[in-house]
């Protein structure tokens, strides 16, 4: 089984990437995602969304960062696609979820679930610009307000020479509302014949267990779970219990580490209360934090009060 780090834009950047796979149990990461819409993007944009292309596509701890982009047109995805490759990603995943109404709104992400042919067209635009021996992978929800044509739709992205496809079992119109619909994972695991990778709503091993028996996948990416529970991919692979709260608030103090004072002065700050957040889902004493933490303004104030409960 792999346990994959899921896509998350402007919560799981490079720093938070760094944390999570300090914490070990990741086999694979995929970056936030990059927009391409009419031309190819300056290098420095690469760099910033995926800051591990200038240590060899992987984290400080080693684990593999797969890059990923968004867009509609298939001359510009390949384009960028190859640029991706030029810089040292380690394959190219394809964005066809993503629910914003801005990206939606220039028939991106999610909006492209209404029209398969364009996917495979994407897909295979970005397949001949990825050398043969990298991955060029795809993931998707299962439709835009109705599950009908997820398996048209996965079997586009498997004609058009994807690697492997991970599925979130929602349609946009269900947003992240629980229950996931994992049974459509399996229907489409049954229809085609590259590794599928399941996702949504996973944040336990009895989750991932539930989850593994209905959609019949091994592999699984986790997003929110994540961030609630900072070693979950070691509690699915059941090589660790939850981590203690204890444990929790020293990684909290070690994210601090990740300040960049000259470009997000309130980096830090801010991320930590967004992160406080996904936490309290999880642990009560995240919640009580939180109300502290969020009336203050700057990093030493928020380190000495977690100096004091640590
Ligand atoms: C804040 C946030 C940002 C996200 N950004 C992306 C993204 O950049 N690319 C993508 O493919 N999915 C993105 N997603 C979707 C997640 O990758 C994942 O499919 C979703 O959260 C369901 O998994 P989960 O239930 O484990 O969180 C995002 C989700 C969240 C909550």
């Amino acid at each position: 089984m792999r346990v994959i780090l899921a896509p998350m834009e402007g919560v799981a950047d490079a720093p938070m990437r760094a944390l999570l796979t300090g914490v070990g149990g990741y086999d694979l990461v995929i970056s936030e995602f990059i927009r391409v819409v009419d031309q190819l993007l300056p290098e420095k944009v690469f760099y910033r969304l995926c800051a591990e292309l200038a240590h060899g596509s992987k984290t400080k701890s080693g684990t593999p960062v797969r890059l990923q982009l968004l867009g509609q047109h298939p001359q510009w995805m390949a384009e960028n696609a190859q640029r991706a490759i030029e810089l040292g990603s380690l394959g190219v995943d394809l964005n066809f979820g993503c629910p914003a109404p801005m990206v939606n709104r220039s028939n991106g992400g999610a909006a492209m679930l209404k029209e398969p042919e364009t996917i495979y067209r994407v897909v295979k635009a970005v397949r001949e610009a990825v050398p043969e021996q990298l991955p060029a992978t795809a993931k998707i929800r299962l439709g835009w307000d109705d599950k009908s044509r997820c398996v048209e739709i996965a079997q586009a992205i498997e004609a058009a020479g994807a690697t492997e496809l991970t599925v979130h079992a929602r349609t946009k119109e269900e947003g992240y509302r629980p229950p996931a619909h994992w049974e459509y994972i399996q229907q489409i695991k049954q229809a085609i014949s590259i590794p599928v990778i399941a996702n949504g709503e996973v944040w336990s091993r009895e989750d991932y267990l539930k989850c593994q028996q209905v959609s019949q996948c091994d592999d699984v990416m986790i997003g929110r779970g994540a961030l609630a529970v900072p070693n979950l991919a070691h509690v699915i692979k059941g090589s660790q219990d939850k981590m203690p709260w204890s444990e929790v608030l020293l990684l909290l103090l070690q994210y601090s580490d990740y300040e960049i004072v000259s470009e997000k002065e309130k980096y830090y700050p801010a991320r930590i209360k967004q992160w406080l957040k996904f936490i309290a889902k999880q642990y009560c004493e995240a919640d009580d934090l939180f109300t502290q933490v969020r009336v203050l303004k700057k990093t030493p104030e928020i380190l000495s009060l977690l100096r004091s409960l640590a």
